[in-house]
Parts: structure tokens; sequence; C-alpha cells
């Protein structure tokens, strides 16, 4: 199967199965006037999100990594009115475009971006009342630290919630054991805790697409 196909049947189900609104298609739009990285997530990768919070019956959410907060949207729409999610940007200029995003989607009393480095922000978000547990936690940032991200997720959920952590195929590189990219290292180093946490019960997908060949972990905490 060619990148062509790929791209051809994530045009067929989105057609069908997700139709674009206009809060989406301007998040995207916007993204990219202000010169974001097309490394969103797909469509039908956001519905699937949108989804499973909702399954979840999700009241909270914490994402790592916002750009120009298209999974925000997609997470915040599963979210009750009186919902809450954080969204954690490195960034400066995409914070700022994902708050004109996230305000013109009609989200802000129920999602906030917090800029700064996530590894600094998630001290901070853990000490103050209230903040957590998260309900359902999405990783989606710098790869390199995504062990530390999952360990973090663990602090801040409780048993039931879902932890999922994109981009975990990486065009298949993740099987890799002799690699130095850190993204690599630091993807294959979040499966292995994840595949020894107790806490922890999971499965990764492998993914093709609009956005290529990749993959997803979701975790369920379990104790
Ligand atoms: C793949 S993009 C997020 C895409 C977004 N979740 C979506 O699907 O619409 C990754 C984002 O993480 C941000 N990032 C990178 N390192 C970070 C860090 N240490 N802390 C917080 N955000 C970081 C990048 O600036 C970028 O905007
Ligand atoms: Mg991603």
């Amino acid at each position: 199967m060619t990148n062509d196909q790929w791209q051809a049947v994530d045009g067929y189900i989105s057609d069908l199965l997700v139709p674009q609104d206009e809060a989406l298609t301007e998040a995207l739009a916007a993204s990219d006037a202000a010169g974001l990285p097309a490394i969103s997530v797909a469509p039908n990768q956001g519905k699937l999100l949108h989804l499973l919070a909702r399954t979840q019956g999700a009241r909270t959410a914490l994402e790592i990594g916002t750009l120009g907060g298209y999974s925000t949207i997609w997470l915040a729409r599963a979210l009750p009115a009186d919902g809450r999610l954080i969204s954690l940007e490195y960034d400066p200029a995409h914070a700022d475009v994902a708050r004109a995003n996230i305000a013109r989607a009609g989200l802000d009393k129920v999602a906030e971006v917090r800029t700064g480095a996530a590894l600094d922000t998630l001290p901070r978000i853990a000490a103050e009342p209230g903040a957590g547990p998260f309900d359902l936690v999405f990783i989606d940032a710098d790869k390199r630290n995504n062990p530390r991200y999952v360990e973090w997720a663990l602090r801040l959920t409780s048993p039931g919630s879902l932890i999922i952590v994109d981009n975990v195929v990486r065009g298949g590189a993740v099987v890799d054991g002799s690699s130095e990219d850190p993204s690599i290292v630091g993807t294959r180093e979040m499966f292995e805790l994840v595949a020894r946490e107790p806490r922890l019960d999971a499965t990764a997908v492998q993914t093709v697409g609009v956005k290529g060949y990749d993959g997803l972990l979701v975790a369920r905490v379990i104790a």
C-alpha cells in the first residue's frame, strides 16, 4: 500500500465520518498562516481522541504539546461545559495561535493553554489544589521526554484514567534499538516504562494516513 492510498483512504474516512466544521478548519488555516508546522493529529485521529474522551466520560483532561490547539479542540469538545482541559506548550507563538483558535471554537471557558517547558509546568500543576486527577492525558510534545511525561501522567491521574501517547512508531524506527535519535530513544524508554509499570494496562497500534506511518499508545491506569 502506498502513501497515496493512505491519503485517499483517510480522505474517504474523514469525508464520511469526520465532517469538518468551521472552528476546526479555521484552527488549521490559522496555524498554517502563522507558520506552525503541519504536525497536528489528522482529522480522523482527532475524532478518535474525542470519542475516547467521551467513552471515558472524561470531565478533565491534560494535554502535553498544544501546537495550534487542533487536538485541544477535539478533546475539549468531549468534556462537559463545566469540564477542564489544561494544555501545555513550550513555544509562546504556538500558544498564542492556540488560544485564539480555542476562543474561536468557543472553548476558552473549558480549555486553557499554559506556556513553558512541560517538565517545568507539570510540577506546578501537581501543586495546585484541585488541578487533578485528570481523566485523560494526551502526550504529544517533544518525544525525548516521553518517559518523564508518562511518569507525570501517572502522578496526575487515578485508576480508570486514560493515558494516550502520540507518534510512538515513528515510521517504524521504534524497533531500532541502536538508534541515537533522542525521539526514538525516548519513545523506546517510554514503551519499556509502560511495559514494566504495574499500574498501567496498555497497547499500541500502528497507523497510516495523511500524517504518514506512525502509531498511538493507549494505556489505562488500573491501580
Ligand atoms: C506535535 S505538536 C502538538 C500537536 C497537537 N497535539 C495537535 O495534534 O494538534 C508538539 C508541540 O509540542 C511543543 N513542545 C515541544 N517541546 C515541548 C516541551 N518541552 N514542553 C511543552 N511543549 C513542547 C511544540 O512546540 C509543539 O507545538
Ligand atoms: Mg502527534
